[in-house]
């Protein structure tokens, strides 16, 4: 996982094959010690909410990252007490397998079940329209494929998370995608400094910065992306989010395709 989270929005492209993941744990969220209980308190609540909607027999798409931590976590207690039984999960990266078998959830995979009842992750930013940016962990190619395959798919944040997709200017470029003006770089200038970002499917992550915002219609964004070449997936999530759980510090509320509704 990645140890910090630019506000930008990452692509993975292939690596080199002499360099390996490394599988780490979540990053820490970069809030001071002071506000950190609040805000895992906060992912800890909007997951629970969405763990209510597993029933016995369900086929899961586990999630990645701080706040799916907590479904997991969740999911395997309610197993281990008995109020759930047979289910099996679709890990969405190597941290989420690991910590699904540590929670005593047991894994399947797209191929043996290609179709899942329920996906329950984080995102890193969601829009009104529930369109989201996910992927600063690393893991949306993965992601996309097990939530893209689920009949539900319900996103967990705290309200730090709802943003419009603004994007951030950066200065190091290495791949200039100029027709969607946004400029693209897995290094910083002085690259022997740094260890590139690889995925767990052995991609490069790349930050993309958006000078000016995000403008225009993000579907033909997404495809303008997706047609340059070696790019394998980005981490704009649209129209696969079916409701989004969001904890506030005054409550809960849903954002689906109905609109809000407060006080779930
Ligand atoms: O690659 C990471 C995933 O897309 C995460 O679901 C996303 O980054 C949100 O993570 P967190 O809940 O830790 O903020």
């Amino acid at each position: 996982m990645n140890a910090a989270y630019p506000r930008t929005l990452d692509m993975a492209i292939p690596s080199p094959p002499l360099l390996h993941a490394a599988v780490a744990p979540p990053p820490p969220p970069m809030i001071s010690a002071a506000d950190a209980l609040s805000q895992d308190e906060l992912k800890r609540i909007a997951a629970h909410r969405a763990v209510e909607q597993v029933e016995s027999g369900m086929v899961l798409g586990l999630g990645t990252g701080s706040t799916a931590a907590h479904a997991l976590d969740r999911i395997g207690d309610l197993l281990r007490g008995g109020a759930l039984r047979d289910v099996v999960g679709i890990p969405t990266s190597e941290w989420a397998a690991a910590r699904a078998a540590a929670a005593g959830i047991p894994l399947t995979n797209l191929n043996v079940h290609p179709v899942v009842d329920l996906s329950i992750d984080g995102a890193d930013e969601v829009d009104p329209f529930l369109n989201l940016v996910k992927g600063r962990g690393g893991s949306l190619l993965r992601e996309k494929m097990v939530e893209g395959a689920s009949r539900r798919f319900v996103v967990i944040v705290d309200d730090s998370k709802l943003n419009l997709f603004d994007g951030t200017p950066g200065f190091n470029l290495k791949l200039r995608t100029a027709s969607i003006n946004a400029k693209a770089s897995a290094f910083t200038e002085k690259e022997s400094e740094i260890e590139p970002f690889v995925t767990d499917n052995k991609n490069y992550i790349v930050d993309l910065f958006f000078e000016n915002g995000i403008i225009g219609d993000l579907n033909s964004i997404s495809d303008e992306i997706l047609r340059i070449t070696g790019v394998v997936e980005h981490g704009m999530f649209l129209g696969l989010a079916t409701s989004v759980i969001v904890a506030r510090k005054d409550g809960v509320v849903m954002m689906d395709n109905k609109g809000i509704s407060n006080g779930i």
